[in-house]
């Protein structure tokens, strides 16, 4: 499935024609998660995000997906704990979805694809000045990625999708705010995996430590249907092609070890 779907992926769309691949890359993003290979670490802590919705300010569509970015300016919404030693800040989140319910996620579990996941972005405010910095460091981020499956109507993330028709065509950005993004997060916050890896879009750079979520959210079809009527495209291109299957193919894990926070 996976394998099929990047195939045609590649052939679908231009922006999956660039390098896919970081040449050299030793940690790229993203992977399968193997249950029976990955290590369970006693040592890992619950993670504590401390997130304040006034500092969210805006949805932007960046021609990959739609960000909802926040006021990283100062320590109002932070991420600690679990595998990281300093304090990271939340600069957006954004998703990855498919066509179709079938696929969509960027990361699986034992091969199995989620319809879409949500990925919150921080980069380590504790060694860095700017997001821009960290990003090219390979302790500079900190990803929280939520797998979304279909099933009962998400009723914090309704406010997001009645905003989407705004942003509907590439480079188009709406005022958002007062949405606090920890309604997005599974119940329990203590069973996760993390390993070493790197951005799933250009520049690609090996500065994300991830931690992957086990418990997935629901959200309805409906909602999902919201997502797929977004744009790649901007109002001035003549065709119009749809934001579907915005996600990597999966990369080798070249021997990293992914550790679980759960036996
Ligand atoms: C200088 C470059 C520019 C600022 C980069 C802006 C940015 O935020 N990139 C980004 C963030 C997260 C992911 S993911 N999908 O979570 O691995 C992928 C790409
Ligand atoms: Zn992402």
């Amino acid at each position: 499935k996976a394998c099929e779907a990047a195939e045609y992926i590649k052939k679908m769309h231009p922006m999956w024609q660039e390098p896919l691949e970081m040449p050299g890359g030793e940690r790229q993003s993203p992977i399968d998660i193997s249950l029976r290979k990955s290590v369970f670490d006693p040592n890992l802590k619950p993670f504590v995000t401390q997130y304040d919705p006034r500092t969210c300010q805006q949805i932007w569509n960046n021609g990959y997906s739609f960000l909802v970015e926040y006021d990283d300016t100062t320590d109002k919404s932070t991420l600690r704990g679990g595998p990281l030693e300093d304090k990271f800040r939340l600069c957006q989140f954004h998703f990855h979805w498919g066509e179709n319910n079938t696929w969509g996620s960027e990361h699986t579990v034992d091969r199995h694809l989620y319809p879409a996941e949500l990925h919150l972005v921080h980069w380590n405010a504790d060694k860095y000045a700017l997001f821009e910095e960290a990003i090219m460091e390979e302790n500079g981020l900190a990803v929280i990625g939520v797998f979304l499956k279909v099933g009962k109507r998400h009723e914090g993330l309704q406010k997001l999708v009645d905003a989407l028709p705004a942003v509907r065509h590439k480079d188009s950005v709406v005022e958002f705010t007062k949405f606090d993004p920890s309604c997005l997060l599974p119940e329990s916050m203590n069973e996760y995996w993390t390993y070493a890896g790197s951005l799933t879009t250009p520049p690609l750079t090996e500065a994300v430590t991830w931690i992957i979520m086990k418990q997935a959210i629901e959200v309805s079809h409906e909602q999902l249907a919201v997502f797929r009527s977004l744009l790649f495209t901007s109002a001035e291109e003549e065709v119009q092609k749809s934001m579907v299957n915005n996600f990597r193919v999966q990369q080798p894990l070249k021997g990293r070890t992914v550790r679980s926070s759960f036996s």
